[in-house]
């Protein structure tokens, strides 16, 4: 998308989101050393300790920068085993060295060895293992632990992310939807934290809203920013796509795009990303309906949007996606001048996340059930 939109939009200055430039760390390298086994002992058969393993335990409310400033080396290195002795025979193990890491994090290892995730407060991984005890069987001699340098990814997890061109009123949708007293989540994004909300329903039941602002202008404004937001889509259950009925212009040297062609770039800058976000559920908003002569701007394209890959073959194939996203609805509101509207989107808003749930609720009673008939076809008895 990057070259796409500099064709469309041609080289764009950049600019910089304030919480950008309060430098938000959502990514930290640390190296992790699993402790050696101690050494066996040849003369009675004794069996060194294993060493200590590095473990990752998942905490809510904890910032990598946190982590950063807990250890400002970023080593982690376990301890090692005892070694085999006349008088502990098995040799102690080394002590496992534990710490704490947010919520959100994937592990990743520098060959790209996914070490997992850490999904949910007290979640733990072993980041690196202890080496084993020396014993009869390798010399008597232990092993080093697993050692290496491992990047922690951090993902926002919201229920919905807002994805959209700047000014589109990404914002303003947010703060209009979690209005009253917006409650912030416990997210560990301390300096995006004012752009994640809740949205609460008279059941007391919450969902979570993203405004994910660097992602699709910083795709097009320079290269890697846009695409270093694009990644927390990934997580959230629904895209809320945001485009203003009036289009789009970054600036006046640049050329002005209707809405049409705004919804086009940025299903395209999500394809260009990775093509599997577009079979992620998503939902688009025509905002700004209150603005001069945009009922009729509507009514004109109302037709084209229900039927977008129609309108996309119009355009050259390296501007147009090659997949589809499919929009559960699209409804249009005025974030700011129509709290009725906003109301209304957020009452979809929560229908359509209540079907999502039943659609992964089936998904996965199926596969236990497809589970239990192929276990019954290897192991169960024969029904004639
Ligand atoms: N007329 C009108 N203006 C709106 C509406 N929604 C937002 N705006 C205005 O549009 C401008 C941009 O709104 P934001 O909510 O900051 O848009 P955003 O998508 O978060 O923009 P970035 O922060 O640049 O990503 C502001 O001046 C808003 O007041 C609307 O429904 N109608």
């Amino acid at each position: 998308m990057v070259h796409i939109s500099s064709k469309i939009f041609g080289k764009i200055k950049q600019a910089t989101r304030k919480y950008l430039r309060q430098g938000f760390r959502d990514n930290l390298r640390i190296y992790v050393q699993g402790g050696p086994g101690g050494n066996g002992y040849p003369k009675f058969g004794g069996v060194g300790g294993k060493g200590g393993d590095v473990i990752g335990i998942a905490k809510e409310n904890l910032t990598l920068e946190d982590v950063y400033k807990s250890n400002r080396s970023k080593r982690y290195i376990a301890k090692g085993g005892r070694h085999s002795t006349h008088n502990f025979i098995l040799g102690p193990p080394g002590e496992d060295l534990k710490f704490e890491l947010p919520v959100g994090v994937t592990l990743v290892t520098d060959a790209g060895k996914n070490l997992g995730d850490l999904n949910n407060p007290d979640d733990q991984l072993v980041l690196a293992k202890g080496g084993t005890g020396g014993h009869s069987k390798n010399g008597y001699l232990g092993t080093k632990g697993q050692a290496y340098p491992v990047t922690l990814d951090l993902k926002l997890i919201a229920d919905i992310g807002l994805v959209g061109f700047p000014n589109a009123g990404k914002s303003t949708i947010l703060k209009g939807i979690s209005h009253a007293k917006p409650k912030i989540a416990n997210y560990p994004f301390t300096t995006v934290k004012p752009n994640i909300g809740i949205l609460l329903y008279d059941d007391n039941r919450q969902i979570s809203m993203a405004d994910l602002p660097g992602l699709i202008e910083g795709a097009h404004a320079n290269k890697g920013m846009g695409h270093k937001f694009l990644k927390h889509v990934e997580r959230t259950k629904l895209m809320l796509m945001v485009a203003d009925i009036n289009g789009f212009q970054l600036g006046p040297q640049y050329p002005h795009r209707s809405c049409l062609e705004n919804i086009m770039l940025l299903i395209k800058e999500l394809e260009m990303y990775n093509k599997d976000l577009l079979s992620k559920p998503a939902m688009l908003v025509i905002n700004k309906m209150d603005t001069d002569g945009a009922l009729a701007k509507f009514n004109e394209i109302e037709s084209q949007l229900k039927n977008l890959g129609g309108y996309f073959s119009n355009y050259p194939e390296e501007q147009r996606p090659e997949g589809k996203l499919k929009f559960y609805e699209i409804i249009p509101i005025s974030a700011k001048e129509n709290p009725e509207s906003v109301k209304l989107l957020k009452e979809r808003l929560r229908k359509i996340i209540d079907v999502i749930a039943d659609e992964k609720e089936k998904e996965s009673q199926t596969d236990v059930l497809e589970e239990v008939k192929s276990s019954l076809k290897e192991r169960g008895p024969v029904l004639i």
